[in-house]
């Protein structure tokens, strides 16, 4: 029950009665909505006047100057500002902050993962509500897509593979992006926005792509310059056949889409607009439309012929660099583009990236029917962002969305034990050799032949890359260093073997042994190590940065050495992501040494165990 309390006011001194439990007494007076008082000093007599609080009506009208307009945003700073709200406003319930657990232990939670904080949380609540809406979809027959573009899904796309049922990104974006609008049925539709984040290796790349050339081949159906363009072509086509007209020669009539696509997507490397390029060239097989990747691996004048074939253009996958360069000098190339997709998200809208990014965005606009951001990940910063640019966007996210699969399982080497002696180079190459000696220790499918087991070390500094390498294959290691300085030609022809499903033998003449079998771990001060006895036959190694971190499609990699931990949890994730990708189990393994931050790794190995997201 509520007593009548006495207080003393700060402003004037004197006393009140106020009949409510709180002090009406806390600065400023305003703050502390609904307990508003009349304060009237009586000058007569110096005695204290009553305070009294005011009826419900003078509180509210009191924030507003007049009736009609919306009450200032209350203050959320100073000791009050969070008092009387109805709604907390906090965004998702970050997974990692529960603590408590039923049977009333305490759990560790993320505590040393909570102060560097680096994605943006997607609420229990709306997890679960995503799995139940995806549990509904089994196969591709499920969606509204035209019959040519559901075939080369099949036979094309995924060639080769059985049983083969949408993932739940393909099940969330596809229907999502094939919905027709009420509005944009109506041809009053802006452009719609969405955001596609998925784990790695989960197949988002379909997910945007079947809908994009669905919505391509419909708006070819019913573009009347395409018509006028085709019947213009056999009007020509029997001129020229028909002897009776002395005919001039074929004029090289340009399609309507020359110069100027009408999808466009972008991804951050070279290596990743050829992986997207050729998925994009092989639905072209069967649903006929014309697509063109231009990055700094071809020359000019291959640029120039496939952006302004006679033929046209539908879709081009470029590097933001390039797009922006060239839309600089041609503007008209981004007039016609009603389906943007900013694949790798994260980074294309990252600060190196996003003043170029966003030109293409800001130009392709006024055409804009659809713009596309997929991302495995989204940071804070990528959450903030698209809340002040895009407040409207659709956000299409996987119950799963950052945590890293339970298939992929994460062992820690602490560099500082025997027989490393903090050398982590010497621990990097006795795990190359202890994974080639498991490795040689079956034999492959074949009686004499063993897998080749290919391995990607991701190192923080892109300079630590070729220092790394060189030390691996001082070791009898094959190993080289993939870094932007390496050639494009030489970065395929590394990535080739790495990104095939095949899998790759090798003779097996004699056991390669551990390397401590082929040269002592421990050499004394001063005095230099005996070469290796020999080469490990069974293992090709890459060593990179981030570059090799992002999109690429390493569906041969079983093993992650991360040589530095990781600076964020979104590096984790992507680094990580290249193995375990499409179902298949993985295995991850972090030197830790001196300085480096051992909380950060057994929580992030926690969270993979439970199968939680990380924060
Ligand atoms: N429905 C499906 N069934 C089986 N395999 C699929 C399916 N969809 C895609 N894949 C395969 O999954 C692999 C990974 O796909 P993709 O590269 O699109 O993943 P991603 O989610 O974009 O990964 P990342 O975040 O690393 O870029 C590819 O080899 C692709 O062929």
């Amino acid at each position: 029950m509520l007593r009548p309390t006495t207080s003393k006011c700060l402003l004037c001194s004197f006393r009140a009665t106020q009949k409510t439990g709180l002090s009406v007494f806390q600065w400023p007076i305003q703050q502390t909505a609904g307990l508003q008082m009349k304060h009237k000093p009586n000058r007569d007599n110096g005695r204290p006047s009553r305070m009294s609080l005011s009826p419900a009506r003078t509180v509210e009208s009191s924030n507003s100057k007049s009736g009609q307009e919306k009450p200032a945003r209350r203050r959320q700073d100073g000791p009050f500002g969070g008092m009387n709200l109805k709604v907390a406003g906090i965004r998702g319930v970050p997974e990692g902050g529960r603590t408590e657990r039923k049977d009333g232990k305490k759990e560790r939670g993320f505590k040393a993962l909570k102060m560097q904080r680096a994605l943006a949380p997607v609420s229990y609540d709306q997890r679960v509500k995503i799995r139940a809406r995806i549990a509904q979809v089994d196969s591709f027959d499920n969606f509204d897509l035209l019959e040519s573009v559901k075939k080369s899904i099949l036979t094309q796309a995924l060639q080769g593979m059985d049983d083969l049922t949408p993932t739940p990104v393909q099940k969330i974006a596809i229907p999502a992006l094939l919905e027709e609008k009420a509005a944009r049925r109506s041809k009053k539709a802006g452009m719609e926005q969405f955001l596609i984040a998925a784990e790695t290796g989960s197949g988002k790349t379909l997910s945007y792509l079947v809908p994009t050339i669905h919505a391509i081949k419909i708006a070819e159906a019913e573009d009347a310059e395409v018509e006028e363009y085709e019947k213009a072509l056999q009007e020509e086509k029997r001129r020229q056949n028909d002897l009776t007209l002395v005919s001039p020669p074929l004029s090289n009539m340009p399609h309507p889409t020359t110069g100027r696509p009408r999808a466009v997507i972008l991804v951050p490397t070279s290596e990743l607009v050829t992986q997207v390029g050729n998925l994009v060239k092989s639905f072209g097989h069967t649903v006929k439309y014309r697509s063109g990747m231009i990055s700094a691996q071809f020359s000019g004048t291959v640029i120039r012929n496939r952006l302004f074939s006679p033929k046209g253009i539908d879709i081009v996958i470029s590097t933001p660099h390039l797009l922006a360069s060239i839309a600089d000098s041609d503007p008209n190339i981004l007039s016609r583009v009603t389906h943007l997709i900013i694949d790798e998200a994260d980074s294309l809208m990252d600060r190196g990236f996003a003043p170029l990014t966003s030109s293409i965005i800001d130009r392709s606009t006024p055409s804009l029917k659809q713009l596309i951001l997929c991302s495995a990940t989204i940071p804070r910063s990528l959450d903030g962002y698209l809340r002040k640019r895009f407040p409207e966007i659709r956000r299409l996210v996987t119950p799963n969305l950052h945590a890293i699969p339970r298939r992929v399982q994460l062992g820690v080497v602490d560099v500082e034990k025997l027989p490393y002696h903090g050398k982590k180079d010497l621990a990097c190459a006795d795990t190359i050799w202890s994974i080639g000696k498991a490795a040689a220790d079956h034999d492959g499918p074949v009686k004499g032949v063993m897998d080749v087991k290919r391995i990607l070390v991701f190192v923080n500094e892109r300079e630590k890359t070729e220092e790394v390498a060189s030390y691996l294959v001082s070791k009898g290691i094959d190993a080289i260093a993939l870094n932007r300085d390496t050639s494009d030609h030489r970065q395929s022809e590394m990535l080739a073997s790495f990104t095939t499903s095949t899998p790759l033998t090798t003779a097996k003449d004699s056991h390669p042994g551990s390397l401590s079998d082929n040269q002592p771990n421990y050499v004394p001060l001063g005095q230099e190590a005996p070469p290796v006895k020999r080469r490990l036959p069974n293992v090709k190694v890459v060593v990179t940065t981030d570059l090799g971190s992002r999109g690429i499609d390493t569906l041969a990699v079983r093993h992650v050495i991360l040589y530095d931990v990781p600076h964020s949890t979104i590096d984790f994730i992507h680094r990580l992501g290249r193995t375990g990708r499409m179902g298949r189990r993985g295995r991850g393994i972090v030197l830790v040494g001196k300085n480096d931050r051992r909380d950060v790794v057994a929580e992030v190995k926690e969270g993979m165990f439970k199968g939680q997201a990380l924060i």
